[in-house]
């Protein structure tokens, strides 16, 4: 047999199930309207309908993962049920997602690989202003920042908590690389813009590549690539989604210090989730200033069994008190060990804040 007729037989193999495919696809839509039916007939009055469920969707990806055979790897088959169910909820909501830009920073790329390709991305300049799209009701969701493996936390959306009523509804965690990016190759180069956990990412590198060279922080990575297409003789750590989008050149790729480098972000969203089956827990307690403050918050976690996955320290914002934990843990608040946990939290703390229950990351 040629070559020729050996794939001609193997190409009409693949229409076939292409066709397959395309029919349960449309009729896995169709199911799709019917529950969004559902959701508008058992809405309360004067309740807004809630059609994306993070929770849900934690449970399909998990389960296309757990029953994938190969040879797709799991997370390839993830992604494109990703794709599916967002162009399922589209049927159902045509989703406003905030996050924080301009084009082409990690969080827009944490943004898609959260919510798939069929919502529509807002850009914010800030953190602050992804909470105020999400509080007003501009924008259906947020995607924040939150820490990175190698620089720690990002203060300001930690901060935005105290002040928001929003509530954590998923987390997405991105490999980060960072690239040096120039106008033209092997181009002088006489200031490095980025944002500055980038910088810091990127410290050993840069001391070794570019000493003395000024770094300049600005807002985000994508905002530091704008200004190099601009300016002559800047650089840019950033993308290469950033590239891309201000058509320039990587002069080195994969500059970050740590090859693990990972950045966690967080959904925002005015509605609470029910469990998944595997969930993590934020919380926010104030303490006041006396010996064995934090001795007392972490007590009633290790008395019922509870893993802690991050516990960090803010300053106070107020006299009245003197240490702020942001608090993570495994498990839901519905969960039946977890209720009696926040109940002695609640009586512990001078100030005590759930900030959400919402599926572990899936991807
Ligand atoms: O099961 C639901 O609640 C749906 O709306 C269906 C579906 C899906 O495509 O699987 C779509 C959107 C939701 O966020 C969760 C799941």
């Amino acid at each position: 047999m040629s070559e020729a007729r050996e794939l001609e037989q193997l190409r009409q193999q693949i229409d076939s199930l292409d066709q397959q495919i395309q029919s349960l696809i449309n009729q896995r839509a169709r199911c799709a309207q019917q529950v969004a039916e559902v959701k508008h007939k058992y809405a309360q009055p004067g309740e807004p309908v809630v059609f994306y469920r993070p929770e849900r969707e934690a449970q399909v990806l998990r389960n296309v993962m757990a029953r994938n055979e190969g040879p797709l790897p799991n997370e390839g088959m993830a992604r494109l049920f990703r794709e599916i169910m967002s162009q399922c909820l589209a049927l159902e909501e045509p989703l406003q997602v905030a996050y924080l830009g301009p084009e082409g920073t990690f969080t827009q790329q944490a943004a898609v690989k959260h919510f798939g390709h069929a919502v529509t991305c807002r850009s914010q300049i800030s953190i602050a202003d992804v909470f105020r799209e999400v509080e007003s009701g501009a924008a259906h969701y947020g995607v924040v920042p939150v820490e990175n493996s190698t620089e720690g936390v990002v203060t300001h959306t930690h901060d935005s908590f105290f002040d928001s009523s929003l509530k954590i509804c998923g987390e997405v965690a991105l490999r980060i690389h960072h690239n040096l990016l120039v106008t033209t190759p092997d181009q002088k180069v006489e200031r490095i813009y980025s944002h500055a956990q980038s910088l810091g990412q990127c410290r050993r590198w840069l001391d070794q590549h570019y000493p003395g060279i000024e770094r300049i922080a600005v807002s985000s990575n994508a905002e530091a690539a704008r200004r190099a297409s601009k300016e002559e003789g800047s650089a840019a750590i950033a993308s290469e989604a950033a590239a891309e989008l201000y058509q320039l050149h990587t002069q080195a790729a994969n500059i970050e210090d740590r090859p693990d480098n990972t950045t966690r972000f967080l959904i925002i969203g005015r509605q609470p989730t029910t469990p998944s089956g595997d969930d993590k827990t934020s919380v926010l307690i104030a303490s006041r200033n006396q010996p064995g403050a934090l001795y007392q918050v972490l007590e009633p976690f290790h008395k019922a069994g509870i893993s802690l996955t991050r516990i960090e320290t803010r300053p106070a914002r107020s006299g009245t008190w003197s240490y702020v934990f942001f608090i993570d843990f495994e498990g839901h608040r519905d969960d039946a060990s977890i209720a009696p946990v926040m109940e002695e939290l609640r009586n512990i703390a001078v100030d005590f804040r759930w900030l959400g229950s919402y599926p572990k990351a899936v991807m």
